[in-house]
């Protein structure tokens, strides 16, 4: 017999039954899990549901305007946009709109700078006195600067790390140690990029696609640490979505080169990454997926240049 299958007899003959013998058998029943009886339409829903409060920083962004909407469909009780002033303003109307439509939630904004650890820390202790606790944390705040490598000035690249990267770090500690001190577990969802995983063609972006890259391992770092806590951390890589950070100046040509070497031959829709956030900070369907990152962005090729 072959080496390799004698391995997978191994496995089967041995490992597998005794798998199978220290699995409980109300595995599928236990607390926490869908009970028996409840109607498929029930199940279906409360498979997705998303319970608690949730932080969202850069949350009146492109994605995160269309990611809180989605977030309150699947049932979170508050959330607390966490956002620089400018944006907030801006997005004043949808946020009322928002508000409007989900009359039994709390909604509430904070002007914050995710680069500022103790406004931070601040911050989350506010959103805990006026919503009574933090159960999720999603990190959307991020900036891009496009520019070749050797003219990347330092004070550029240390503002896209410091946003991006360290901003995503301060955020997660700050809402870790609330949620360790809550003792009641939690989710976190940090916010990666195709630029994570390959160099974006043809903007020059070196600071971003490092600050992205960082993000993974961060999250995975994390979600080893704070599993004893019963707290998940993952990550999203969107890969080009039609939000105003892709329509900068310059961005016009990109946008339609980005659509032509996409096999779905367009950029995403904000909307389409709300089932992958949906997923991960879902108390139920999402419960045993820790340190992964779902990448959405139309493809599955895995070029260095993209
Ligand atoms: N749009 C895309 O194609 C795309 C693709 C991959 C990843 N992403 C990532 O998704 C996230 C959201 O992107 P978007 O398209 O909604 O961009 P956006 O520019 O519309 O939103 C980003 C938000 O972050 C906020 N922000 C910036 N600096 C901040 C700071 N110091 N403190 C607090 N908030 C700050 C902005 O005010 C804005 O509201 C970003 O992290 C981005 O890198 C976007
Ligand atoms: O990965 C693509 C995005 O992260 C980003 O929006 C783009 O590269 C900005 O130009």
């Amino acid at each position: 017999m072959p080496a390799d299958d004698s391995a997978r007899d191994h496995l089967t003959s041995r490992t597998i039954p005794q798998l199978k013998l220290s699995t409980p058998s109300n595995a599928l029943t236990a607390p926490g899990i869908l009970p028996p009886g409840v109607s498929p339409a029930e199940r279906a829903q409360e498979r997705f549901a998303i319970q608690g409060n949730a932080i969202v920083t850069g949350g009146s962004g492109g994605i995160g305007l269309v990611v809180i909407r989605a977030i309150l469909e699947h049932g979170a009780s508050g959330i607390a946009i966490f956002d620089i002033l400018g944006s907030l303003e801006t997005a004043k109307e949808s946020i009322e709109a928002l508000r409007g439509d989900f009359p039994n939630t709390r909604i509430i904004t904070f002007e914050v700078d995710v680069r500022d650890e103790i406004q931070l820390e601040a911050r989350v202790k506010e959103v805990v006195q006026e919503l009574g606790s933090v159960d999720m944390l999603l990190c959307l705040a991020g900036v891009v600067h496009t520019q070749h490598a050797e003219e990347t000035a330092s004070r550029d690249w240390r503002r896209v790390m410091d946003v991006n990267t360290t901003g995503s770090w301060l955020c997660a500690q700050a809402v870790g140690k609330q949620m360790i001190a809550q003792s009641t577990g939690g989710s976190i969802v940090l916010t990666a990029s195709i630029s994570a995983h390959r160099v974006n063609f043809p903007q020059p972006q070196v600071a971003y696609n490092t600050s992205k890259g960082a993000i993974l391992q961060l999250a995975r770092s994390l979600a080893a640490e704070w599993a004893r806590h019963g707290i998940r951390v993952n990550t999203v890589s969107p890969g080009y979505m039609d939000t105003i950070l892709n329509h900068g100046e310059g961005l016009e040509e990109c946008r339609n080169i980005w659509a032509s070497r996409n096999p779905m031959a367009r950029m995403g829709n904000p909307e389409e990454l709300t089932g992958a956030i949906v997923l991960l900070l879902s108390s139920l369907a999402g419960r045993y997926i820790n340190g992964a990152d779902i990448v959405v962005d139309g493809t599955r090729n895995d070029p260095t240049f993209e």
